[in-house]
This record gives structure tokens, C-alpha cells and sequence, in this order.
């Protein structure tokens, strides 16, 4: 199979590496001197070191309609801020597309009625006759990039979209699992972002393992209902792309979303926080939206609430976990039965 990555960050260089020990892959960076770069030293040292790019990859920068010509597989590895553009650059193609981003786009506009939206909702939006779906699931670049074993999720409503997927990535150490449900693979793959930062920020509070799996649970609660609002399916977030994901980035310390709690914990700033990553940590960019949107749709996160009045600065580290155990007592909500309910809570 022929298959292009557009973003040569660490997560599309991990995959085209995988990819490139079975089929014919090239990795597109944007930036030229990057691509240079990484021909010749045969290396990702800006983004992913200390893993060797195997003699089959091509490193391409410049025309990606001539990087992706005939190709039977377009991978989007960007942050999801480049998800839009990408989708508009790739109208026409004839390839299959998945995209790898976990996050919710930014409200193009300020007014009230304007929200953001999942990936597939910019696909539905930008260029829906692409035959198109996402990759997800719990995995950290640089396991996948040291073979370590991995299981991901494919999920599209095209069968051929899914099956090309598995036949793309499925192998030895990486395990791919087919799901229709590509509404509730987002959404996990979102909110988990969000949710990392806060059990960052527990851990670098030193509330104990107690704290830590009260919020994975009460976290994956939230989780659950604002994708039931929106459509998903109750089963996927027990899946890979739910619970999975959610333990790796809330637990794993190769998270650079759970790395800006625990740097907010210890006073840093946001700017701080961000600037020393050298990554993106989507749930730095997408918990307003998603905040926003449950808000609409009567859906209480108060998680996710917490992380946006931390992240806006409105409230300390403590205060912000003092809001979060200071609520009042609730039943505990069992997230499919929530949902017949018109105003979920916590
Ligand atoms: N790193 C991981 O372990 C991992 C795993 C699974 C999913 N993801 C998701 O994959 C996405 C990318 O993550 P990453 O870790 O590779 O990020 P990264 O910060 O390591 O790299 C981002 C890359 O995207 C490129 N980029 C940014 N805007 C672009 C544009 N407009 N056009 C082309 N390229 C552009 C940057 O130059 C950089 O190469 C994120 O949404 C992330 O949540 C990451
Ligand atoms: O490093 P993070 O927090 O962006 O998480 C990376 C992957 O999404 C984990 O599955």
C-alpha cells in the first residue's frame, strides 16, 4: 500500500515509521528546512530523537499534491488547529484520509450560537465526499516508535475506510480494532485531554492515588454523557479510545497534557507550562470548546469546568480542586441511564 502523512510532528513520524516497515510511506513536513534536516540525519531530532528512520521512509516537504500522488492511504498527523486546512487541500483525492488529531476545533466566531466542532463535523463540513475516519486510541509516539505493543482504534462509517486502516497499520506490535462509532472515538479522544491536565494537576498536588482514580472514574462519567448527547455510543468510551486512552494520558507521564497540570501545580504559568513542552497539548486548546458545547447541550462537566477556570486563570490549583470536592452530594450517575435524564449531573 502507498501511504503519505502529512505532519512530520512526533506522533506522524512514529506511524510512518510503523507503517514503513510494510509498505511504501512518505512523510510530508511542512517546513522544508525540517525535512532537510531529517533526510540527511536520517532522524526526527526536533520532534521525535533517538529513533532512526528506516531507509525505505521519504521525507518530503513543498508540493503535497506531487507528495501524495497515488497514494492509496492520506494520513493527517497535524495538531487539530490544521485539521480544516488540510481536509480543503485534500477535496478531490481519491485516497482514503484518516486523521490522527484528538480535539475539538476552536468556535470559528465569538457569537453565542457559534461552536466548535469534532473532527468528523469539519470533514462533514469541508469535504464530505472524501472517504475518511480517524485513528485513535491509547498511544504514546515514542512506544509505538520503539515497537512496543499498542492496540488502536479505526473508526469510520466507510467499512473500506476502516478495513484500509487495519490492513495499513495492523502488525506484530500494533493491534488495530474497526469501529463504526467514529462520534464516540472523538469525543474520547478529546476529553481525555482535558481530563489528563486536572489528574496532572492532583498528582502534582499530591492528593494521593485516592484522588487520582475519583477522577479517571468521575472523569469518564463526564466523558460518557457528552458524547451521548452528541450521539456516541455508551460502549465505545469502555473501549480504546474511552477508558483506554483516559487511563494512559491521566496516568502516563510521557502525557504532555497531564505534564501541564502537574506544571500548573507547581505555579508555573500557562505560557510556561506550554512553551516547555515543545509538543502540543490539545486539551490546552480545546477544554473551552468543550466546556462550551456541554453547556449547550445542558451536559454538567464540572471536571472540564474546573480545568477552564484554571487554565483561564480564574482560580488557583487549590482552589480549583476545593471547587471540585466542595459539591454537594449527588447520586452517583451511571452514564447510559444519565442520559434519558434532561439535565445530567455529577
Ligand atoms: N504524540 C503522541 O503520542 C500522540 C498520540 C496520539 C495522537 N496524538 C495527536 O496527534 C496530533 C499531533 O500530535 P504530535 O504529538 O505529532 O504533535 P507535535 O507537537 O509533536 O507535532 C505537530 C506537528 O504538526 C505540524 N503542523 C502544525 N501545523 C501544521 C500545518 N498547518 N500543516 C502541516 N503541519 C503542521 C508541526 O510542524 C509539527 O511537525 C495531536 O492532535 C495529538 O493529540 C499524538
Ligand atoms: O501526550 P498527550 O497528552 O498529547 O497524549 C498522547 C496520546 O494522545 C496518548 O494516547
Amino acid at each position: 500500500m502507498k501511504i503519505c502523512v502529512h505532519g512530520a510532528g512526533a506522533w506522524g513520524t512514529a506511524v510512518a515509521v510503523n507503517a514503513a516497515a510494510r509498505h511504501e510511506v512518505t512523510l510530508w513536513a511542512r517546513d522544508a528546512a525540517q525535512a532537510d534536516a531529517m533526510s540527511a540525519a536520517r532522524e526526527n531530532t526536533r520532534y521525535l530523537p533517538g529513533l532512526a528512520l528506516p531507509a525505505s521512509l521519504a521525507v518530503r516537504a513543498g508540493d503535497i499534491g506531487q507528495a501524495q500522488a497515488g497514494a492509496d492511504l492520506v494520513i493527517v498527523a497535524t495538531p487539530m488547529a490544521a485539521l480544516r486546512e488540510q481536509l480543503i487541500a485534500l477535496r478531490g483525492t481519491t485516497a482514503a484520509v484518516a486523521w490522527l488529531c484528538k480535539g475539538v476545533e476552536p468556535a470559528l466566531d465569538a457569537s453565542p450560537a457559534s461552536f466548535g466542532l469534532l473532527a468528523h463535523e469539519i470533514w462533514a463540513q469541508v469535504a464530505p465526499d472524501l472517504r475518511a475516519g480517524v485513528l485513535s486510541g491509547p498511544s504514546f509516539a515514542q512506544e509505538v516508535a520503539e515497537g512496543r505493543p499498542t492496540a488502536l482504534v479505526a473508526a469510520s462509517p466507510h467499512a473500506a475506510v476502516r478495513d484500509t486502516l487495519v490492513d495499513a497499520f495492523h502488525g506484530p506490535a500494533l493491534r488495530v480494532y474497526a469501529n463504526e462509532d467514529i462520534v464516540g472515538v472523538e469525543v474520547g479522544g478529546a476529553v481525555k485531554n482535558v481530563l489528563a491536565i486536572a489528574t496532572g494537576l492532583c498528582d502534582g498536588l499530591a492528593l494521593g492515588l485516592n484522588a487520582r482514580a475519583a477522577l479517571i472514574t468521575r472523569g469518564l462519567a463526564e466523558m460518557t454523557r457528552f458524547g451521548l448527547a452528541l450521539g456516541a455510543r455508551a460502549e465505545t468510551f469502555m473501549g480504546l479510545s474511552g477508558l483506554g486512552d483516559l487511563v494512559l494520558t491521566s496516568t502516563g507521564d510521557l502525557s504532555r497534557n497531564r505534564k501541564v497540570g502537574l506544571l500548573l501545580a507547581q505555579g508555573r504559568t500557562l505560557a510556561q507550562a506550554v512553551d516547555s513542552l515543545g509538543h502540543v497539548a490539545e486539551g490546552v486548546y480545546c477544554a473551552r470548546t468543550v466546556v462550551q458545547r456541554a453547556r449547550g447541550l445542558g451536559i454538567e462537566m464540572p471536571i472540564a469546568e474546573g480545568v477552564v477556570a484554571l487554565l483561564d486563570g480564574r482560580v488557583s490549583p487549590q482552589d480549583a480542586v476545593a471547587a471540585l470536592t466542595g459539591r454537594d452530594p449527588v447520586p452517583e450517575s451511571v452514564p447510559p441511564g444519565a442520559a434519558a435524564s434532561p439535565r445530567h449531573s455529577s
